[in-house]
């Protein structure tokens, strides 16, 4: 399929702009027809407005009445209204809602109070990231500029300088950092920022969405350790948490901080109306693994459609799912444009040196730039709204990020278009045609377990370092702290003495935690003639994605990967542009260390224990970039990686494999449905995400020598998720058993056995083969007592 571009349109700018005259645009270029399945449009809504509580300080009023802001929408004043009355609260409102005044406000009005018993008010800004924190330093500086020096802010995150700390430790009321800060440095060597926590009166939590899973439930024992602190020294803050839309929000938050927490959701902001279409790209001539059709990937069809947008001068942002697309897409873009309206393209990700982002940034919000090819990195905060078009490449996973992204398009008054490209997967087929799935559902809730056990006890340790725990701590942690204590003293990690527990080792506790899971240092990417460092990828992405031969994008161009030294963390690169991409394939084995727990059900059985999860990767492909057409596999010689968790898995006889009348043909189909099936429902048992646990089937397994299904935890050590599938076996088979069962689809999709992130890309999977497996299975369990 070749590009052909839309030709130039003879309309006003205003008019071309519509979402629906820009979408009509889009669609009859070339022979694009029957490539959107669908288009929803969501009504403009009218501003609703409400004055600001009465108590608000008239200079806070006035100071935002300088930033442009004459009258707060509805929400705001609630949200504002029940902060100063020392409720906290989450505002769980859409993208560009005006989020930040609902905090901003109450902490400005705080600090332009007096003291109050000799303590001087402050507040905490925790941001998930550095780059946020450092944007909202802007807009403080901005919004408390008319105060004088009354708000004395400041940044103090890994990258602050030692003088800058110290002016931040001895003058700063307004303290903006991240939660690894907190973790750290702050609470650690609390002893040094005793008036700031005796005077703590709000603790913000911006973005407080980016909280779940495992990485949010350490951040909730963080906040734990923080109000033990501020409690210590008197202080009991109020909590003022922005996230973005989702359900339960005030349960979530709640959970998150351990206290309780009103929710405001009624989004009182104006919003211009918004054409969101689905779009299929088209089935090519190439020929896939086995000789399967293959459609246009959504990286060129969107690189395709970036194209016509900014030749409209719609300014347009491009998410992505992968850092290579965003740098595909902002290549084909800038080959493919004119040199002016090229040059307005770019790519935005993760692993770009903080000043290229805040230079991307300033460019898109200057105008300067038209296009932007962004993965998620772009999602979190960057105030970027206004946009005229958003185009999703990928479903991203979650209808709550889906709509967090094409939130951004829209500005005030104006209508807005978002297109949904589907990638060539089931998950993204299923949804382009079932719009249901997408727009009349609710948002996912976000998941977290404060009480997961491997969780919890790094942070009684590093709680005990900060002061001797004590009983009347465990009601501050959760309920099996108490339980949890007695084994960390056993285990030497803990010293009693008298009525309390302390730290006595020499080593930091809070290395014990490694918060973000991040797994090692970052790996480097090197031009080799240069020297210059172009940026950085994760350790444990560098195997797929900086390996020997992978072509690596940087900003809009290209380079080969000739060495990666894993000892050393580098990849040298060198710049050339082949006319291929490259992916890597792997492999993944499962070994079982040891067995805790099992138990027959009839004639299967189920287990409990530590596994050893290698994966390896093994080769990697060369594809056309357009097509996608495969031109050759390459091998590799990669060293495994091994993971050592915790693991449930459960094994069936041949007798029961034949009772499902599961042909050899099926039964990997069937087992492989059933593990996606199952690690989908394990979040609704195991309060977990399902992006913090694994999977792997096989019909026959060396270690079982039977058929077995395992489901393993995605951290080092394990997290405690496949525990509670254990414990929790006969409900969550059930339900993953009568989820697949009650799905109207025919063969399988993502609302039962695809998995959004399936390493072997979905395939085999035989839905009515796992309804029956699981059927019989269950059959061996003996009901409830
Ligand atoms: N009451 C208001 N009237 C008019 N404009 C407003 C009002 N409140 C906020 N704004 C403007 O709306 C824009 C978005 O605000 P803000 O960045 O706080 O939104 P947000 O909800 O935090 O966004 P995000 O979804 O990115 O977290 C800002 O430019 C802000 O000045």
């Amino acid at each position: 399929m070749q590009y052909e571009p839309a030709p130039p349109t003879p309309d006003t700018p205003t008019a071309r702009r519509s979402p629906r005259a820009l979408l009509a645009r889009l669609e009859s270029a070339g022979d694009r027809s029957g490539r959107v399945t669908h288009t929803e449009h969501l009504p403009a809504r009218a501003a609703r407005y409400s004055p600001w509580p009465q108590q608000l300080h008239p200079d806070v009023v006035a100071a935002v009445r300088e930033r442009g802001v004459d009258r707060p929408y509805s929400h705001q004043a609630e949200a504002v209204g029940r902060a100063l009355a020392g409720e906290s609260v989450i505002v769980a409102t859409g993208t560009a809602s005006g989020k930040s005044l609902t905090y901003l406000a109450p902490v400005l009005d705080a600090l332009l109070g007096p003291a109050v018993e000799g303590r001087a008010p402050t507040a905490l800004y925790l941001a998930p990231t550095k780059a946020l924190a450092a944007d909202q330093a802007r807009a403080v500086k901005e919004l408390a500029a008319p105060l004088g020096t009354a708000v004395r802010h400041a940044v103090y995150d890994g990258d602050t300088p030692a003088e800058a700390r110290a002016w931040a430790r001895r003058y700063a009321n307004f303290l903006l950092t991240n939660p690894d800060m907190l973790h750290r440095g702050l609470l650690p060597g609390h002893r040094r920022w005793t008036s700031f926590l005796r005077g703590l009166r709000y603790v913000v939590i911006d973005e407080s969405h980016v909280y779940r899973g495992v990485f949010g439930s350490h951040v909730a024992q963080v906040l734990r350790r923080l109000r033990r602190l501020c409690a210590h020294y008197g202080a009991h803050p109020v909590f003022l948490l922005a996230s973005a839309t989702a359900a339960e929000p005030g349960l979530g938050a709640s959970r998150l901080t351990g206290v309780d927490v009103g929710a405001v959701t009624d989004d009182g902001s104006p919003r211009g109306e918004l054409a969101f279409a689905l779009w299929e790209p088209p089935l090519t001539e190439a020929k896939g693994e086995r000789g399967a059709p293959v459609r246009r990937s959504a990286t060129a069809e969107a690189a395709d459609l970036l194209c016509d947008l900014v030749g409209e001068e719609a300014r347009t942002v491009a998410f992505v799912r992968s850092r290579r697309a965003a740098e595909l897409i902002a290549l084909i873009a800038r080959e493919r444009l004119d040199r002016r309206r090229g040059e307005a393209v770019s790519s935005y990700r993760g692993g770009y040196l903080p000043e290229e982002r805040r230079a991307l940034e300033r460019a898109l919000h200057s105008g300067e730039l038209l296009g932007l090819a962004a993965t998620n990195a772009l999602e979190l905060g960057v105030d970027i709204a206004g946009l005229d078009a958003v185009l999703i490449a990928g479903f991203p996973g979650t209808r709550a990020s889906l709509w967090q992204q094409a939130g951004r398009a829209g500005r005030a008054g104006q209508g807005a278009l978002a297109v949904m490209v589907a990638r060539d997967d089931p998950l993204d087929t299923y949804l382009v045609h079932h719009p249901e799935a997408l727009f009349r559902r609710p948002v996912e809730a976000t998941v977290l377990d404060p009480a997961n056990p491997y969780v919890l006890a790094p942070h009684l340790c590093a709680a005990a370092d900060e002061l001797p725990l004590t009983e009347a701590d465990f009601s501050v942690f959760e309920a099996s702290a108490r339980d949890l204590t007695p084994k960390l003293t056993a285990r030497g990690l803990l010293r009693r003495r008298g009525a309390a527990w302390y730290w006595t080792r020499r080593d930091r506790p809070s290395d014990l935690a490694d918060i973000r899971g991040e797994g090692g240092p970052q790996v480097q990417v090197v031009e080799e003639a240069t020297g210059r460092l172009l940026g950085t990828v994760d350790t444990a992405a560098a195997h797929t994605t900086v390996h020997e031969g992978a072509v690596h994008l940087h900003r809009g161009a290209s380079y080969v990967v000739r060495s990666l030294d894993l000892g050393d963390h580098t990849a040298l690169v060198e710049a050339a542009a082949p006319p291929w991409t490259t992916s890597a394939r792997d492999t993944s084995e499962i070994a079982v260390l040891d067995t805790d727990l099992t138990e027959q059900w009839g004639a299967s059985r189920m287990y409990l224990g530590s596994v050893e999860v290698t994966n390896q990767v093994v080769s990697y492909l060369r594809r056309r970039p357009v097509t996608g057409e495969i031109l050759g596999e390459i091998k590799l010689d990669m060293p495994p990686r091994v993971l050592r968790t915790r693991a449930v898995w459960w094994t069936l006889t041949e007798d029961q494999v034949d009772e499902a009348r599961l042909t050899p043909e099926i039964l990997p189909g069937a087992l492989h449905a059933a593990e996606h099936a199952a690690i989908g429902m394990l979040p609704l048992f195991a309060t977990c995400d399902r992006w913090d646990i694994g999977g792997v089937s096989t019909a026959l397994h060396p270690d079982t020598l039977l058929p077995t299904i395992f489901v393993h935890d995605g951290h080092p050590g394990g997290a405690g998720f496949a525990e509670r599938g254990y414990h929790a076996a006969r409900d969550w088979l059930a339900a993953t058993r009568d989820a697949i069962a009650a799905c109207e689809c025919e063969s399988g999709c993502p609302s039962c056995v695809q998995s959004p992130k399936c390493g072997n890309g979905n395939d085999p999977l035989h839905k009515r083969g796992a309804v029956r497996l699981l059927t019989v299975v269950l059959r061996g369990i003996a009901p409830p007592p």
